[in-house]
């Protein structure tokens, strides 16, 4: 898998739902409307993670959840992280 260059990470960022970039990693965090619809919503992200063998780092504190992709393999962004921060925006939007 190839390392994503400025210009797809900024064209990319612009047809994702609330993500930003930091560094070599993506970053979403999502307020959900109580403590356990937060967990509920990382299950279901660790569950998408594990069918794609790709997975984000879950920060949780009370209700923000915040997500944070990047390919440990190859050291920064890949059409994987991509991919994943699509389907987890279609998990928060679809809560
Ligand atoms: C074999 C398997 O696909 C790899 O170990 C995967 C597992 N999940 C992963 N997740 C992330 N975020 N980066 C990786 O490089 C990675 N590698």
């Amino acid at each position: 898998m190839v390392l994503l260059n400025n210009h797809d990470v900024t064209t990319a960022l612009s047809g994702l739902d609330g993500w930003t970039r930091d560094g070599d990693t993506l970053v979403r965090s999502v307020e959900a409307p109580t403590y356990l619809d937060g967990i509920a919503l990382v299950q279901r992200v660790a569950e998408a993670a594990e069918r794609v063998a790709h997975h984000p780092d879950i920060d949780v504190r009370w209700r923000t959840v915040t997500f944070r992709l990047t390919t440990h393999a190859e050291g920064g962004l890949t059409e994987r992280d991509l991919e994943l921060a699509r389907v987890i925006d279609s998990m928060v939007v679809g809560r």
